[in-house]
């Protein structure tokens, strides 16, 4: 009898430090944010509510919501540089390459001079990126400037509206924000390392912020819920979607949306944003997306006990809200953001640089040969 190798790399399994921002993965299937569950706080909190737990350690007292919302409010108009620079990024370009960009622009304009500015730093990162990325989209798609000036008080209305040019349906925010609590925070996910191990070198908050949504940008990771919509997209019917995914199976291609690094069970989230699909559809009238997204769901775990991640009903939930493909992942950063700062706070208050060591695996000792002495080993050319 053959037993199957057991995987190695990726750190898997490796307790890379301390945390006391979230617990991922309890029993294969958990998760809380600072303690609280996130169905609790999916069902009760605002996503200013989580974004205020996770950088400031506990939910906010009604005054200090009020205020942290007033603060984010009158931050989100964008330097002149900054829409300046993002007028400049062609219409061709990947919006995550947007967003890492006027991240970076924006640590031009207002560099964090110390550590003591971390906490506005957080608040205007958090209060721009929306701005940023429908400033940026209604630049190449329509000519249209906006302003940022707006009636919505919450993150999620006003990236909705900004996007759109009118106000979203109460379902619409409602989803939207969810969303963005879901898409929050999860630990040492590779977004938020990046952030830490930037973090760790005394290095700024919008430099390891740049870095996170560098990494969020991969298939692997965050880029997976537009990959998902791509596939989901490609099935008119249900038995189409099961034929296509056989298929795929069989050819051993990773479907997009499913799996997941720490979860063994289930991904908490899938349950929230899946039931937010199936509402956000009824009220468009969907009749292929859902059915299609369930039936790849059922699909993947009859035949490989493989479950959806939060990226694959995020994929069809933003596309009934009338939101582009591409805008998927970057939406990601507009939530993400608040765990990444959280992450940078927490890194700061007990830091050591990581460095972690590598076994070395190439030639042993070698005899250095001058260059017109080397013979051709057949390689490059
Ligand atoms: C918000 C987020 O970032 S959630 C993650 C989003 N990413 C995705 O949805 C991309 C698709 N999923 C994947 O690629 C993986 O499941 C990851 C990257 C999430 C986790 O990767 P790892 O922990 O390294 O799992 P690993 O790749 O070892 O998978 C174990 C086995 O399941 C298979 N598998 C895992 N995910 C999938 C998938 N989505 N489709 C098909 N097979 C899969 C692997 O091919 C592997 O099979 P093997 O042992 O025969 O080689
Ligand atoms: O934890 C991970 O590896 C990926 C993930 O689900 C997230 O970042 O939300």
């Amino acid at each position: 009898m053959t037993t199957k190798k057991k995987k190695t790399g990726g750190l898997a399994g490796v307790v890379a430090g301390q945390t006391a921002i979230c617990t991922v993965g309890t029993e294969g299937k958990g998760l809380d944010y600072r303690g609280y569950s996130i169905f609790d706080l999916a069902e009760h909190a605002t996503f200013e509510e989580v974004a205020f737990l996770l950088l400031y350690g506990e939910l906010p007292m009604i005054k200090e919501l009020d205020s942290f919302k007033a603060r984010l409010r009158s931050k989100r108009a964008l330097p002149e540089a900054v829409a300046q620079t993002l007028e400049k990024i062609p219409a061709t370009a990947h919006p995550m390459d947007v967003l890492r960009t006027g991240c970076s622009m924006l640590g031009v304009i207002e560099p964090e001079n110390s550590f003591d500015d971390q906490l506005p730093t957080a608040e205007r990162l958090l209060a721009t990126f929306p701005s940023m990325l429908a400033y940026w989209h209604r630049f190449v798609t329509d000519g249209t400037r906006i302003d940022f000036e707006s009636n919505e008080d919450g993150i999620a209305g006003y990236f909705l509206e900004k996007l759109h040019g009118k106000a979203p349906s109460d379902l619409m925010r409602e989803a939207m924000d969810c969303s963005l609590i879901l898409y929050a925070e999860h630990e040492f996910n590779a977004s938020t390392f990046t952030a830490r191990v930037c973090t760790a070198t005394l290095s700024d908050m919008h430099s390891a912020i740049t870095g996170a949504i560098g990494t969020l940008r991969g298939p692997l990771h965050g880029g997976a819920n537009e990959a998902a919509m791509e596939l989901i997209e490609k099935f008119s019917t249900p038995d189409e979607a099961e034929a296509g995914i056989m298929e795929m199976l069989a050819n051993k291609s990773l479907i997009m949306g499913f799996g997941h690094r720490v979860y063994t069970v289930s991904d908490p989230r899938n349950e929230v944003i899946k039931g937010w699909a199936k509402r956000l559809g009824e009220e468009v009238g969907d009749t292929v997306l859902y059915p299609v997204s369930e039936r790849i769901a059922d699909v993947m775990w009859r035949e490989k006990k493989l479950f959806p991640n939060l990226d694959f009903f995020s994929a069809s939930a933003y596309h009934f809200m009338g939101i582009p493909t591409a805008l998927f992942t970057p939406i990601f950063v507009l939530s993400r953001v608040s765990g990444w700062a959280a992450h940078v706070i927490e890194q700061r208050s007990n830091n050591r640089l990581i460095r972690p060591g590598a076994e070395y695996i190439g030639p042993g000792s070698r005899d250095f040969v001058a260059i017109e002495d080397r013979e051709p080993d057949g390689g490059m050319v």
